[in-house]
């Protein structure tokens, strides 16, 4: 029997289990939780799991991660969220069963889809596994929690949509004011449940995010008002995004000695930071590529070593704005492990870093090690994404949305020959209309159930980028 424990980045808090740290984001020391190694598949697990489906694949890889959660139980959970009801969006002529269909462009070159859930982006893919554990966890406790998100156009919805109705669960998120879509904004604010509270703050997403780590790094006021997270701070995003990555590599590969590389459209490192996760627990992968859009801090560290996060002021308004992000929380994870897991280093870091600093990892010698993790990077501009759906939609009759087209556009300048590219779908077009009809002259596709979103009344706050008045808001309404 092992015992998983999770240990934060900065090193200066206690290790704890998977199921004390599922409510909550950042550890008491600021840090961000880590498994204390990560379990590895051998070449006979690897082929065991290359013809399993979504449900077998997720519970065989969670159960390795998650183990004071009884196996019984934790196969119900998994079993209830991974369902083709659930992810009923397939395009047409995929199988809904498949939950992450892949759609083959060209020879080595596909779609990832993700975004099949009910929001129509991959935020459904583990925040659908959130609300359920959430929902056993606390009723195994008895208690309740109050939700301080952050999002950008699409972790806000999904987790609306995870959590409406559950018991014991209210959820205020913040969400940068007139930056999402229209059809992201009406997805949020035209949620009238009772235990959802959306407030539009005057500012970026930084400001956002700034704020929930601001409320969870005040320990007294997240006791005592049982402040728990569902951005990609939170541990279980993450670990849930990991099995995507297996089910896309089975999908089109027939032998384990064969590698794939993924693009993957990047704004808070979430998404491919649970690519290198799957990385280090054995799946052959050859390049993670970071797929930014304007905003291009990270492909700047990929190309320099230096990590220089942006102010609000310089955090640029795009038509792909789910990743208008400059200071991405996942990277954390990481450098962690480029560092060779030293706390004392990632303090040294993030102390520059929380303070508006920057740093250059080519001191030490540790920015050279970025290669052997497989990252690679490229950005993108509004002109190469409308470029990319226009041209995805001539050559292969396949409309993408504007983060996709980021990933696409990124991807075709990595391709190897004889090496399988995935490129993740991270959100369907019809969540950014106006943008599909700027490339292609026509709306895009969207599910009947969704007509008339945007034209239905909205329910939400405006306020200012203040920590302490949200936080009075939340204190007024739990
Ligand atoms: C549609 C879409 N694509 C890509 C991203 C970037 O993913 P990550 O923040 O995990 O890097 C996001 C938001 O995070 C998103 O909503
Ligand atoms: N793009 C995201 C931003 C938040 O990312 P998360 O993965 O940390 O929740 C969004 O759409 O909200």
């Amino acid at each position: 029997m092992f015992c998983m424990k999770y240990i934060s980045t900065r090193g200066q808090s206690p290790a704890l289990s998977f199921s004390e740290i599922l409510l909550g984001g950042l550890a008491p020391d600021g840090g961000l939780y880590l498994p204390e190694q990560y379990p590895h598949f051998s070449q006979n697990e690897l082929n065991a799991m290359r013809s399993m489906n979504y449900r077998d694949l997720a519970f065989t890889i969670l159960s390795r991660l998650v183990d004071d959660i009884p196996a019984t139980d934790l196969r119900t959970i998994v079993d209830k969220t991974y369902r083709a009801d659930v992810y009923a969006y397939a395009r047409s002529g995929q199988d809904a069963e498949d939950i992450t269909p892949t759609l083959k462009l060209e020879d080595d070159l596909y779609l990832l889809s993700l975004s099949n859930g009910p929001t129509l982006a991959f935020k459904d893919m583990a925040m659908q596994l959130l609300g359920n554990l959430f929902e056993y966890v606390l009723a195994q406790k008895g208690e309740t929690t109050n939700i301080l998100g952050a999002t950008s156009g699409d972790t806000g919805s999904a987790a609306e949509y995870a959590m409406r109705g559950k018991k014991g669960v209210k959820v205020f998120m913040l969400s940068p004011h007139q930056k999402m879509s229209r059809f992201q904004t009406a997805q949020m604010f035209s949620l009238q449940d009772d235990n959802i509270f959306n407030i539009a703050v005057k500012g970026v997403f930084d400001d956002c995010q700034d704020i929930v780590k601001a409320a969870s790094n005040d320990h007294a006021f997240k006791a005592k008002n049982k402040i728990g997270a569902v951005n990609s701070i939170n541990w279980a995003r993450v670990a849930a995004q990991v099995v995507y990555y297996f089910k896309g590599y089975f999908a089109v590969t027939t032998d384990n000695a064969q590698k794939v590389s993924f693009a993957v459209p990047s704004g808070n490192f979430g998404n491919v930071c649970a690519g290198h996760i799957a990385r280090m627990m054995g799946l052959p992968i050859a390049k993670l590529v970071v797929a930014t859009n304007e905003n291009d801090v990270l492909d700047e560290f990929f190309k320099t070593g230096v990590y220089r996060p942006r102010g609000s002021a310089n955090t640029y308004h795009t038509s792909s704005p789910s990743m208008d992000i400059s200071k991405a929380s996942n990277f954390e994870r990481f450098v962690f492990d480029l560092v060779g897991r030293d706390a004392a280093k990632m303090r040294e870091l993030w102390g520059k870093v929380d303070t508006g600093g920057s740093f250059d990892l080519n001191e030490g010698g540790w920015f050279a090690k970025v290669a052997d993790y497989g990252f690679v990077s490229g950005s993108s501009n509004h002109a190469n994404r409308m470029q990319t759906i226009k041209a995805t939609h001539e050559r292969y009759g396949v409309t993408i949305d504007t983060h996709t087209a980021d990933g696409l556009k990124v991807a075709q300048e990595q391709r190897e020959a004889g090496v399988p590219m995935l490129v993740l779908e991270t959100a369907l077009p019809a969540k950014f209309e106006d943008a599909i009809v700027e490339a292609l002259g026509h709306k895009p596709e969207r599910p009947q159930s969704l007509d008339g979103l945007e034209s239905l009344p909205q329910r939400f706050e405006v306020m200012e980028a203040d920590a302490e008045a949200i936080k009075q808001f939340i204190v007024d309404h739990i």
